[in-house]
């Protein structure tokens, strides 16, 4: 006789709930790690030993564990695990999920794409089934992430894990219009995650938001969240939360200040840090090359590696938003014949998902500032990423070049460092990052501010996006703290702006300022004093458009102000050049001197695409001069003769 399928009943699920859990709670009591101990030095557990309870009052060993489904864990986030495709775990989350498990807080350090999401996300999962949260209890634990894009992903991966389970959860993250069916509901989500000036916003406007049962908080990316840029957002959160709580921070650039732990009230916390005692600092799969390229060289060297990557997905990092959108722009108009995308904190939230979800499709180069620089996975497939930028730190750099070889894959990155920036190099080298000096090979180089200069004759707004470039770039470089690399007075800034294509070099008005970064009223505020003006200045202010702050999340602290300059244009594909049939049309040929070109080497085998620009051999700074001073100014008399004519007609 066939046996009836019936589902059991709700009663019979809650008994079979409550047995999982009392089972779950004493198998972990039985088992717990040491404090201190790191699981990854215990022996792995042998494949046929039994799992769970393996007598009486007897329970197999967690610590050691190499697969989830040896782990004190409920079966729905074994099941979510499993369809998720996950079931060997990665170091950081042998290391840190027996000690999670059982309640204790946590410092995760492990390096870039090793897998520090599910290490938080299954003990937020564990803790608020066994304490049997449901829909009434409210908020019982809480993710903060420093941007949307990774608030989005980190919401995902919480989505598929947590499929089985049935608590409520919610993504609070700014720049989204339904703020007010928000406040409505935000009472009756289980997790949050967020973004910190989106949660503030809550816990100051929405009626009763209560996180006063608050049992994980959880902050991803915890140094960047920890830095001063979101100090005051989130000593107030903190403020509003119940000290006694689980609290789980990771990053794969750990903080170890005392003082900003104490802002967090941990309670002797477990330092996890897996990758230690590795020899070096980023993936293993990850290779590494610096390059010098001179300023107003930095263009010609993009366009021509993009040119030699046709088929590939190019993570493109520029230090501020005004760089981006100036060459997004212009290389847009150039069509180099590979989809082009941006992203940056000025654009409308729902285009900036759009761009990260397309970039998670398709080959195609995203040129970004470093709102896209920490836990984005996109899909695992980045193949380059290129700084051509200096980032403004070491850790800076390690989340940029973690956007590529994640998890278990390959990838590659470039650094483009301008020989005032070479001290760059040995402080990558003495974090053990294990960078490849080459020096760049001109003769390969398919220069492109000629281009641009006619460019910006044609089309009058660029010549704006140009200049707003030019200044905001210099003026990132004279707020960099680590004057030991960055110094704004080693560049030639007449070279530099006719390399953007500018006929003249715009006014810098700030160099002759002094700028000195303090703290007023908890806040910091840059100082300027120039022999005109004396003010201070709020840092946010000072760093519109450009850097870091235009990257966070703003809504709050800077909702007036936030504009959205992002027009539609600027963030739609640029179809490949062999789709375009106005070409002809131009009077400006713009695609003239660059055509695509394979580069062979003397056996007739096409060249690594790297190679096509770069060249170990030489030594020298590869540039002419000479020639590029005499070229320059050519163009610059072609252009006021060309603006005189125009001006005339
Ligand atoms: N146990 C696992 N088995 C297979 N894949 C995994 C496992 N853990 C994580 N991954 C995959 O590895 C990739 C990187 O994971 P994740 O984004 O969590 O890295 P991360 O350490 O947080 O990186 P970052 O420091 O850049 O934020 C993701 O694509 C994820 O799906």
């Amino acid at each position: 006789m066939k046996k009836s399928k019936r589902k059991p009943n709700r009663k019979v699920f809650r008994t079979m709930e409550t047995e999982e859990i009392e089972l779950i709670n004493s198998w972990i009591d039985s088992q717990k790690p040491e404090s201190g101990t790191n699981p990854l030095s215990s022996p792995p557990l042998d494949k046929k030993q039994p799992i769970g309870r393996i007598g009486d009052n007897e329970f197999s060993r967690y610590v050691g564990s190499t697969r989830f489904d040896q782990l004190p864990i409920s079966k729905k986030t074994k099941g979510g695990l499993k369809e998720a495709g996950y079931v060997k775990m990665t170091d950081i989350q042998r290391a840190s999920l027996p000690h999670s498990l059982c309640g204790r807080d946590i410092l995760g350090a492990a390096k870039t794409g090793s897998g520090k999401t599910l290490a938080f996300v299954i003990p937020v999962l564990e803790k608020l089934y066994r304490e049997r949260w449901g829909p009434e209890d409210g908020v019982g634990s809480i993710i903060i992430s420093p941007t949307r894009e990774l608030a989005n992903q980190l919401f995902d991966v919480l989505k598929a894990v947590g499929k089985h389970h049935n608590f409520s959860a919610g993504l609070l993250i700014g720049g989204r219009k339904d703020i007010d069916i928000e406040k409505e509901h935000v009472n009756e989500l289980n997790i949050l995650v967020c973004t910190p000036g989106r949660l503030l916003q809550h816990m100051d406007e929405t009626p009763n938001f209560d996180c006063s049962q608050l049992q994980v908080l959880v902050l991803d990316e915890a140094d960047r969240i920890l830095d001063v840029g979101f100090k005051k957002a989130l000593n107030a959160i903190v403020s509003q939360l119940p000290k006694h709580r689980q609290t789980l921070l990771f990053s794969a650039t750990q903080t170890k200040s005392v003082q900003d732990l104490a802002r967090l009230s941990l309670k002797d916390p477990e330092y996890l840090g897996v990758h230690e005692e590795s020899v070096t600092a980023t993936p293993n799969h990850l290779q590494q090359t610096a390059m010098i390229v001179p300023l107003d060289q930095k263009l010609d060297m993009l366009w021509s590696f993009i040119k030699a990557h046709l088929n590939s997905k190019l993570l493109i990092f520029l230090s501020s938003c005004k760089q981006v959108k100036f060459v997004f722009e212009a290389f847009k108009k150039l069509r180099p014949g590979i989809p082009l995308k941006c992203l940056h904190g000025r654009m409308k939230q729902q285009r900036r998902m759009g761009i990260y979800a397309q970039f998670c499709e398709k080959r195609s180069v995203l040129f970004s500032t470093d709102v896209a620089s920490r836990g984005l996975d996109f899909n695992k497939a980045v193949d380059w990423v290129v700084q051509v930028d200096c980032p403004e730190d070491v850790a800076s750099y390690i989340h940029r070049v973690g956007r590529t070889a994640r998890y278990n894959t390959g990838g590659r990155s470039v650094l483009f460092l301008m020989p005032s920036e070479m001290k760059m190099l040995e402080k990558l080298r003495e974090a053990k990052i294990p960078i490849h000096f080459t020096k760049a090979n001109t003769k390969r180089l398919q220069p492109v501010s000629g281009l641009l200069a006619a460019l910006l004759v044609k089309y009058p707004d660029m010549q704006h996006l140009a200049q707003r470039a030019f200044i905001t770039y210099l003026r990132s470089i004279h707020i960099q703290k680590d004057k030991e690399v960055f110094d704004v007075k080693k560049l030639s800034v007449d070279e530099f702006s006719a390399s953007l294509g500018l006929p003249m070099t715009p006014k810098i008005r700030f160099l002759n300022q002094k700028i000195k970064e303090k703290m007023v009223s908890g806040r910091p505020v840059f100082e300027i004093t120039d022999k005109e003006d004396e003010s201070v200045i709020p840092r946010e202010k000072l760093l519109t458009d450009d850097l870091k702050e235009e990257d966070v999340d703003k809504d709050i602290l800077e909702r007036k102000d936030t504009q959205d300059d992002g027009k539609a244009t600027l963030t739609e594909d640029v179809m490949p050049a062999t789709r375009v049939v106005k070409k002809k049309k131009l009077k400006i040929n713009v695609h003239r001197p660059v055509g695509t070109r394979f580069v062979f080497d003397e056996e007739g085998n096409t060249l690594p695409p790297l190679a096509t620009v770069a060249d170990a051999k030489s030594a020298d700074v590869p540039l002419d001069q000479d020639q590029k001073t005499e070229y320059y100014k050519r163009i610059r008399e072609e252009l006021k003769q060309c603006r005189q004519r125009r001006q005339a007609s």
